[in-house]
């Protein structure tokens, strides 16, 4: 499909300013949108088609979503991504998208487009808030000053729920931006008609003497632009004017921009930061809110996880247990279909709707801007250990799933924060860890749920910052750049993306249960069911899994958990976190599980799959964003000896305490 495009326009602009939620609209995808700057940090390619000018055919134009850059020097990374997108692939144009809110600092990078020549358009963003705050901008007068089309418009409007709950609430719509992405589309394709046929594919329909007819666009600046210019861009010192730059910035803000009385979102900005970013009361209200999401997830997924388990373990395996028996199906497959694959898969189901209540809060405070209150809070604390706060990005993401984690490291420009960062990325807890601990929670520490959930997860964050501080001791010396937290206004999330987006991490971790946790859990049942000559087994000690597991339990016996089954569900838990579960859930009967764990074991267990080597997956990444084996293994190796100190120390502590009496 995107072979046959015939045009390529590239949205670029500063961070945060929604350039992925106008991709997302202009070409029906499903890119993660955030509330804070770096989300994207690779570029994506969707397409939306046209029609042919004066015909019915239809043509497509490619949108490629790019990270968010201040400037064209890049420094990290995903700068360079999209840096290199606009000067080395020639987009036919370029749809520059700008925080209308933050006018100042968005059209530096304007500014520096401009230079490279290349077509192009500014969205002024964001027009929504900037009504609200009855700001008034005269954009014909900016669009001139500038040379540039200005089309306003606010990319959440229009199909966005949330902007329709914001005019229930009482604000105003947006009269300007009303049409604002149809005329946007509109000014774009007009001018890849016109652009292209002048600088593209034919030569030759441009006469001689230049004297073609000026493109529809009255402020285009089509003139201008010549081809060979990009070829030399990278000897273009982007920075070398930059007061001159400034000076024309503020020249055009104050001739076309009337500050409206209210601005409205910062002072509800500021007036939430009061008391979320305080220097006491941050860091407490974010325990408070850790536990009471964890706390809601149980109680009130809880409900709906009892019903699920008697659906798979009493429903669906009676259901085929009689039809099996009645069919006359062999013994195995009866075995391998209820203590295999229902024990397996169900056992990891069961905890969907706890997992998905997770999301529910986690994406919230991610989409309205809390999550970057919480770098800002740990910010201090990185500093002090010479760790960028920047890091705190992968970190958060690090609760979802490691894989993209790992990947956002690459939002920081310094190597060895980048490297101390991917180390650390994975003792933050994943979504698929939680059902190991759903699981471990809901038989010893009920009465404490959210206590024991905020323990795992804040252990993970406290052993992360120790190890970051340690890293940058030792192998990953080195000062890290200087970093200021930029915190985004608070917003409502748009609730369409908002849904679609927990949607999303629900039906991931539906579709892993079955088909990786399936595979794993038919893995499973036959590995202990055969031994290594392939015949069936009455005990499953003497099977494979019995054999290779009694021999590595020992391993495991300083930490309490020395039993074969155990010790071979952690094996399995490399695969894939939730596949810990499916093998206890294969493995154990109720009754041996609640006899071969106590609480003390099992907060032991939890805290060493909390902190030992990722999965498959999670390592595949590491191994790719470090490139080098050396180091990702080294990566795995330390890890799982921070997990198996950790967990020694809880077990010991867990016993004294115990002994004691204490509890
Ligand atoms: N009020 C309002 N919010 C918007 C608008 N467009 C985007 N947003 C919000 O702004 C935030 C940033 O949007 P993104 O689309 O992720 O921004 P981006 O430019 O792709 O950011 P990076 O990928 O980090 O460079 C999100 O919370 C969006 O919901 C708009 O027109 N009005
Ligand atoms: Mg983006």
């Amino acid at each position: 499909m995107a072979d046959l495009a015939k045009y390529t326009i590239a949205l670029a602009g500063n961070p945060n300013s929604g350039k992925t939620t106008l991709f997302n609209r202009l070409t029906k995808s499903n890119q993660k949108v955030g509330n804070w700057p770096g989300v994207t940090i690779e570029k994506k390619v969707g397409n939306y088609t046209k029609t042919k000018p004066g015909t019915e055919d239809k043509e497509i134009v490619n949108v490629v979503d790019l990270p968010g850059i201040y400037s064209l020097t890049p420094y990290s990374e995903e700068e360079i991504i999209a840096r290199n997108y606009i000067v080395d692939e020639n987009p036919d144009l370029v749809i520059n998208i700008i925080d209308a809110s933050n006018l100042e600092r968005n059209l530096y990078l304007t500014f520096q487009l401009k230079k490279l020549g290349c077509p192009m358009i500014i969205a002024l963003n964001m027009m929504d808030e900037v009504e609200q705050n009855g700001t008034k901008i005269d954009f014909d007068k900016m669009s001139e000053m500038l040379g540039v089309p200005i089309i306003p418009i606010s990319a959440i409007e229009g199909k966005s729920f949330s902007a329709k709950v914001a005019k229930l609430m009482g604000y105003k719509s947006s009269k300007i931006a009303e049409g604002g992405i149809e005329r946007l589309i509109g000014k774009a394709n007009d001018i890849l008609d016109h652009s292209f046929k002048y600088f593209g594919d034919n030569p030759e329909a441009i006469p001689a003497s230049g004297q073609k007819e000026p493109i529809s666009s009255e402020s285009f600046e089509k003139k201008k632009f010549d081809p060979s210019l990009l070829k030399h861009a990278d000897n273009i010192d982007y920075d070398e004017h930059s007061a001159e730059i400034y000076s024309e910035i503020e020249k055009i803000v104050s001739a076309t921009v009337r500050e409206g009385e209210k601005q409205v979102q910062h002072d509800r900005t500021k007036k939430i930061d009061g008391i979320l970013t305080n220097k006491w009361l941050g860091i407490p209200i974010f325990l408070v809110v850790m536990f009471v999401v964890f706390q809601l997830s149980f109680t009130v997924g809880g409900i709906f996880t009892d019903l699920i388990d008697v659906f798979f373990n009493e429903t669906l395996a009676g259901f085929v247990e009689e039809w099996f028996t009645a069919a006359g199906t062999s013994d195995w497959m009866t075995d391998l279909v209820i203590n295999g694959i229902i024990a397996g898969v169900g056992g990891v189901l069961t905890f969907v709707p706890q997992i998905f209540i997770l999301f529910v809060f986690l994406t919230l405070m991610e989409d309205t801007g809390y999550m970057s209150r919480v770098a800002f809070l740990l910010d201090r604390i990185f500093t002090k250990i010479g760790l960028s706060g920047k890091s705190f990005i992968p970190l958060i993401l690090g609760f979802g799933c490691s894989v993209p984690a790992v990947m956002a490291a690459r939002t920081l420009d310094n190597e060895m924060d980048r490297k101390t960062t991917i180390f650390i990325t994975p003792f933050m807890s994943c979504g698929a860890r939680l059902p190991i601990y759903a699981m471990f929670v809901g038989v010893f520490f009920s009465a404490y749920y959210g206590l024991t959930m905020l323990f795992l997860y804040v252990l993970g964050i406290l052993v992360a910052i120790g190890s970051a501080w340690l890293l940058k001791k030792t192998i990953f010396k080195g000062p890290s750049s200087p970093f200021i937290m930029e915190l985004p206004p608070y917003r409502f999330p748009d609730l369409y993306t908002y849904a679609k987006h927990i949607w999303e991490k629900t039906r991931g971790f539906v579709i892993r249960a079955g088909t990786i946790i399936f595979l794993a859990s038919v893995l499973i049942w036959f590995l202990q069911g055969y031994d290594f000559s392939f015949s069936a087994v009455e005990d499953s000690a003497e099977s494979i899994l019995g054999i290779v597991g009694t021999a590595i339990a020992p391993i495991f016996e300083p930490l309490g958990f020395g039993d074969w089954r155990a010790a071979m569900s952690l094996f399995t838990g490399f695969i894939a976190k939730e596949a810990v579960v499916s093998t206890i859930e294969i493995l154990y009967t109720p009754e041996d599980f609640e006899m071969l764990f106590t609480p003390v074991v099992a907060l032991a267990f939890m805290v060493f799959t909390l902190l030992y080597l990722p999965c498959l997956a999670a390592f595949a990444t590491i191994k790719r964003e470090l490139n080098s084996w050396k180091l990702s293994i080294l990566a795995a190796a330390y890890q799982t000896a921070i997990a198996y100190i950790a967990a020694f120390i809880v077990y010991r502590i867990g016993l004294l305490v115990v002994e004691s009496g204490i509890l």
